[in-house]
């Protein structure tokens, strides 16, 4: 692979203050999400050392740090998985929303059900029925799967299973969605193929995404905003100021991968 330009410092490039993506320039938006002080503690091991963040709605946030850092912790709390050792976490109107969903490495699909049932499973407010079938056909066409309705997850590959995984989620509707590597596990080109569903579906839905990846470009690719975590607590909150959509490879995104790597390494 061709060698990196040295990333450009983002003081050299004011216009991309400007550029701000649409959904960052909607004035007022309410909070999807408050933490304050969030401490999460197994025996004597403190993970999570006094989180503080607020996610407005909408916001696309990447969550990025080393191995054990405490990503998967911090997204166990925000979708109620965990709850917290100390400290709180409101969610928009201050419940424990059941509009939250979360997504995981892997899609963890009924076996024994076919792929519109896996999709049924994630709809609230709707008994079984046509409608809810022909709700959960509409998303297996929103995700590119409409003609595997039919047919059981063994039968798919990994990405449509992921497909499949994203559509169960968006059948709630959520308010906000937790997404946990979910694409980890996948090759390279079906990875960016994913990471341009997931940016499609979320401006067209409209909910707070919060990704947890070990994928530095991908989080500049997808984030409004990337926040490094370092030992349990906040090393870095980057916006990222990009025109959408992305496309590997610019002065900027390396610019900005640099500083993100910079934070990861304790080189800033
Ligand atoms: N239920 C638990 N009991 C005890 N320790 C735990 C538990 N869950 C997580 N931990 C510890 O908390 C730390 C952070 O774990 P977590 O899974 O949040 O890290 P992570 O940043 O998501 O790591 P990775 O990137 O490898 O998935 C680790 O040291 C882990 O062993």
């Amino acid at each position: 692979m061709a060698k990196q330009a040295a990333p450009a410092p983002l003081e050299d490039a004011p216009a991309l203050r400007e550029a701000l993506p649409a959904q960052e320039q909607a004035t007022e938006r309410k909070t999807a999400l408050s933490l304050r002080g969030l401490k999460r503690r197994f025996g004597d091991k403190e993970v999570l050392k006094g989180i503080d963040l607020d996610i407005p709605e909408g916001q696309f946030v990447a969550i990025i740090g080393k191995s054990g850092c405490g990503k998967s912790t911090l997204l166990r709390l925000i979708t109620g998985l965990d709850q917290p050792s100390d400290g709180t976490l409101t969610v928009g109107d201050g419940q424990q929303d059941k509009r939250i969903r979360i997504m995981f490495q892997e899609p963890r699909l009924l076996p024994w059900a076919r792929i519109v049932e896996n999709v049924e499973v994630g709809l609230t407010g709707i008994s079984k029925g046509p409608a809810a079938r022909e709700t959960a056909l509409a998303l297996l066409a929103e995700v590119g799967l409409a003609d595997r309705a039919g047919e059981w997850p063994a039968v798919l590959s990994g990405g449509q299973r992921q497909r499949v995984a994203l559509a169960r989620a968006l059948a709630a509707k959520p308010a906000i969605l937790a997404l946990d590597e979910p694409l980890g596990a996948l090759d390279a080109l079906t990875r960016i193929d994913m990471q341009r569903l997931l940016e499609r579906i979320w401006r067209q839905e409209g909910f707070a995404a919060v990704l947890v990846t070990h994928d530095v470009t991908e989080a500049v690719a997808l984030a409004d905003r990337v926040i490094v975590i370092d030992e349990g607590a906040i090393a870095l909150d980057l916006p990222i100021p990009l025109p959408r959509p992305r496309r590997h490879g610019g002065a900027e995104m390396a610019a900005l991968e640099g500083r993100i790597l910079a934070a990861l390494f304790d080189e800033a």
